[in-house]
């Protein structure tokens, strides 16, 4: 379970990205974040693993505060937590299976994994990993040589190596052709279904229909919505996105 209460962030130059945000997601949930561009759905995933320091408020993992967690409790707890980013994030003059690899950072010996020297059942997991999302045979190819839905097939064999229990994706199909979106979120979902939790922002609306098991919605850094997907009827999507917006369908585009 993970327990966000009261969460702010102010950024240095003034900036309030996220105003007393708080909200819970039971284990085995799908929960998915909307809202404009800016309304702080990025700046709301990366204070829940730290990779952005929160101005105030607390976010607890099963109990463990996160917010005041010490840097080796951070590293034990971002062992359990996956990140999958918008641009992918790979190291791209390095292998696909170095990119999986480095996902195991957090367990491994960081000289020798330095040096590209990784135990044997680490190659194997990677090589697993990379099977489950169905590019195995690009294992050994630059990352850069990958189409972006590979490559963020890639990013998602990476998470994998954690063995994650709770898999944050940071709009994981907003730089894919629209047509690839389902094919990645389709990972996601089964990840799911094996009991990993998901939070995930997306921008489409019927995706959000699709996948979520719930939904939060933010307007500038404020929590506008939280309830089911189907209850995001006319009204409550122009509260969150404002009079002026249209809903654009993914499958559309
Ligand atoms: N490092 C930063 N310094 C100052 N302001 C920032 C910083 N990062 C984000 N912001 C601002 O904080 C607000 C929330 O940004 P955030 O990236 O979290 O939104 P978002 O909903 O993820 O947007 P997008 O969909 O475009 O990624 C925006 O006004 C943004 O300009």
């Amino acid at each position: 379970m993970l327990r966000v209460e009261h969460l702010t962030k102010i950024y240095p130059n003034g900036t309030v990205a996220l105003r007393d945000v708080s909200f819970e997601v039971p284990d085995g949930e799908f929960l998915v974040v909307i809202g404009l561009s800016g309304s702080g759905k990025s700046t709301l995933l990366r204070c829940i693993n730290r990779l952005i320091e929160p101005t105030s408020g607390k976010i607890y993992w099963n109990d463990i505060d996160i917010t005041s967690a010490s840097p080796s409790e951070i590293r034990r707890i971002r062992r359990q937590i996956g990140m999958i980013f918008q641009q992918f994030n790979l190291v791209k003059r390095s292998s696909v299976l170095t990119n999986v690899l480095s996902g195991r950072l957090g367990y491994a010996n960081p000289w020798l994994s330095l040096l590209g020297v990784w135990p044997v059942e680490d190659r194997q997991k990677a090589l697993r990993a990379l099977e489950r999302v169905g590019i195995a045979d690009k294992a050994y190819q630059r990352a850069d040589t990958l189409s972006g839905g590979q490559q963020q097939r890639v990013g998602i064999a990476r998470a994998l190596m954690q063995d994650p229990r709770l898999l944050l994706a940071d709009e994981p199909v907003a730089s894919l052709d629209p047509v690839l979106a389902h094919s990645i979120l389709q990972y996601l979902e089964q990840l799911n279904k094996e009991g990993v939790t998901v939070i995930c922002s997306l921008h489409f609306l019927d995706l959000v229909h699709r996948y979520a098991t719930r939904v939060i919605g933010l307007k500038d850094g404020v929590k506008v919505f939280e309830g089911l997907p189907d209850e995001i009827d006319r009204t409550r999507f122009k509260e969150i996105y404002g009079e002026e917006a249209q809903e654009v369908r993914a499958a559309s585009l």
